[in-house]
């Protein structure tokens, strides 16, 4: 039997938007955009899931400060990891990481496990009533981002943010997302330049340590959206390892950074598109 549905997921019925965060190259901060993607969202007020289904790498426990947390399994599903945001919208996140007995330990898996993964991610994960749901990915186009596309291939997902750095070699890469999201008919929503320029921790003024703009003139070369440019902050990295000494929570901790307000003009773009809600 196909593990492909042949009709929209039941358990996203509830969720208004879908949307898919790629990049082409490992490291260029997808995780920390997906991040970021969700913890604006909720500092709007919008109830917001996130999955992972990087399933070598998940990296999403350790930015939301859950790594000793675990999936709970109700009669009717796997139960989102909720963050707590003191009443700013709602986060909740699901990711192998969850599952692992040894945390440490990254999973060698083949191809038909890990669809097999992310269509229990699918069918078995109890969502509820969600705005955005962002889905985090591996680097390039592998088994799971075939798996991705095949399970949502009837359940109209808005489409995709694409994480790109400003060096050559990284815009490169994400020609071939580009072409991946073409093939399998999904919307791009935009392209994100990530690291484009040092926020210094001292003076917070912002300096191009590599040429910058290669998102944008992607963006113009594919006729796709440039959404903006996120810099370098030292103190974002500050904020996901010391989140646990942190008296306030990571939804306040994020709206203090100089990057929110860039992160905030990226979200404006994409709330601006109003996309079309799937509920
Ligand atoms: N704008 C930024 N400012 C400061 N640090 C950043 C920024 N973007 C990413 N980082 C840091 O760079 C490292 C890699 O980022 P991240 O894990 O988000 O990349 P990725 O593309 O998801 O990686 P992978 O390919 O392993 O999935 C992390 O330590 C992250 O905290
Ligand atoms: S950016 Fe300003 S504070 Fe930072 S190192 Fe340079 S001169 Fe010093």
């Amino acid at each position: 039997m196909s593990d492909e549905p042949s009709e929209p997921i039941a358990s996203l019925k509830k969720v208004k938007h879908i949307i898919l965060i790629l990049s082409g190259k490992g490291g260029v901060g997808k995780s920390s955009v997906t991040t970021q993607t969700a913890l604006t969202l909720c500092n709007v007020g919008y109830r917001v899931g996130v999955l992972d289904i990087d399933l070598t790498g998940p990296s999403l426990p350790r930015m939301f400060g859950l790594e000793e947390q675990s999936i709970f399994q109700s009669t009717e599903g796997w139960i989102p990891v909720p963050v707590e945001t003191n009443g700013a919208g709602s986060l909740s996140v699901i990711s192998l990481g969850f599952l692992l007995n040894d945390r440490s330990n990254s999973v060698v898996w083949r191809g038909p496990k890990k669809t097999a993964m992310i269509k229990q991610f699918m069918v078995d994960v109890q969502w509820g009533e969600l705005d955005y749901l962002l889905i985090d990915t591996p680097p390039g186009t592998s088994d799971e981002h075939i798996s991705i596309a095949e399970q949502l291939r009837w359940s109209n997902p808005d489409g995709a943010i694409i994480v790109t750095t400003p060096q050559n070699v990284a815009v490169a890469d994400v020609k071939k997302e580009i072409n991946f999201c073409r093939k399998v008919n999904f919307n791009i929503i935009g392209v994100v330049e990530n690291m484009s320029g040092f926020i210094c921790p001292h003076c917070s003024d912002c300096t191009n340590i590599f040429s910058s703009g290669g998102g944008k003139e992607l963006a113009k070369a594919y006729e796709i959206p440039y959404l903006g440019n996120i810099p370098i902050d030292p103190m974002f990295v500050e904020m996901i390892e010391n989140q646990s000494s942190n008296q306030i929570t990571l939804v306040e901790a994020y709206k203090k950074l100089s990057i929110s307000s860039n992160f905030q003009q990226i979200i404006q773009k994409v709330l601006d598109k109003k996309l079309e809600p799937r509920c």
